[in-house]
């Protein structure tokens, strides 16, 4: 596969600008924890959740708002986008040509055109953060159902630690509340949630979707009352209703340090409470995950300042005259 550049909207709309070097709009980037950074939203969920419907509400919230957000469309395979996308995965990895070149199935055509695009991922990180008029408040984006991507595949790692580096950011994990309404089906998407949390270390809102079909309140008492939970799974008996009741008692400290929102993707209800939850999650993300970044940041800086001194030292002794090196070694 060729060495292809990552388009975007504005690209596309001035190609010769582009073609012209840095623009005069780019400057040097405010650091990370700034308030001028706009907050970044990686949308995580299983196929199906209402991730592609909530980001269409979110770029319309917004937009109406008068601060359009950024949005970034990071699915190969989605047929339509109902929104528009500043930066596409599909203008620069065309998943079907992936899938016949390296001979796979449609997962593995997803997860490998991630791959590629995520060597390209630092020209993303510079459009997002190119300063714009209106400066978006929130750079939103759209991701495959597939989120194993964010849990063991190398581009989920690349793409969440490339925008937690530069941008304060959240993951907002979507579920499907009326699929959920069945205690251990409720159970998986909590692990999913989980592993999404240990893998990022980022700051996780839980957004409980399609509340016009089904309200998440049951869902927010299971989380918070460990006996609603089990009452809940009272008739059933199996071994796997006995391990959700013991997951449900481990996941406990998992559940205090969640935000969690009911929303409506389909008619915007919740979205005030979304975008409230969403600022929650960026202050955590300012004192929980920027200081461990930084002191990550700094213990990269001492090594890389300690190795530089050791070259220094030996590459001195390399060209020292070597009587001299000589005449200190003889007894
Ligand atoms: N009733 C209702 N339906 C919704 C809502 N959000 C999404 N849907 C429907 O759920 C289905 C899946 O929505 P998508 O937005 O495509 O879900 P997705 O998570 O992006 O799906 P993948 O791209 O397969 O990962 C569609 O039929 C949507 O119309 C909602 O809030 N309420």
């Amino acid at each position: 596969m060729s060495d292809p550049e990552v388009q975007s909207d504005e690209r596309r709309a001035s190609e010769s600008a582009a073609s012209a070097g840095p623009s005069s709009l780019t400057q040097a980037s405010a650091p990370v924890g700034s308030a001028e950074k706009p907050t970044v939203v990686l949308v995580i969920g299983m196929a199906g959740s209402g991730k592609t419907t909530l980001l269409q509400r979110i770029s319309a919230h917004l937009s109406s708002g008068g601060k359009p957000g950024y949005i970034l469309n990071l699915d190969p395979a989605v047929s339509e986008v109902p929104y528009g996308a500043n930066i596409d995965i599909r203008d620069t990895v065309n998943y079907k040509n992936v899938m016949k070149q390296y001979n796979l199935g449609p997962n593995g055509g997803i997860l490998t055109s991630l791959n590629l695009f995520a060597t390209r991922f630092d020209q993303v990180i510079k459009l997002c953060e190119k300063k714009r008029e209106p400066q978006p408040a929130f750079i939103v984006a759209d991701t495959p159902g597939q989120i194993e991507i964010f849990t063991w595949s190398a581009s989920g790692a690349i793409i969440t630690e490339a925008f937690a580096s530069s941008f304060p950011t959240v993951v907002a994990f979507v579920i499907d509340t009326p699929r959920s309404a069945a205690p251990q089906t409720f159970m998986t998407n909590m692990l999913q949630a989980c592993s999404i949390l240990y893998k990022t270390k980022l700051p996780l809102l839980l957004v409980f979707n399609k509340v016009d079909v089904a309200r998440h309140e049951f869902a927010t008492e299971w989380m918070h009352d460990y006996e609603a939970f089990s009452a809940a799974l009272q008739k059933d008996t199996t071994y796997a209703a006995t391990l959700s009741r013991s997951l449900s008692l481990v996941l406990e400290e998992f559940y205090e340090n969640l935000q969690s929102v009911g929303v409506s993707a389909a008619t915007g209800e919740g979205m005030d409470e979304f975008f409230d939850k969403l600022s929650a999650c960026r202050k955590d993300y300012e004192l929980n995950y920027l200081p461990e970044l930084q002191r990550r940041q700094q213990e990269m800086h001492e090594t890389e300042v300690r190795r530089q001194a050791a070259e220094l030292e030996k590459l001195k002794l390399d060209t020292q005259p070597k009587q001299l090196q000589g005449t200190a070694l003889q007894p």
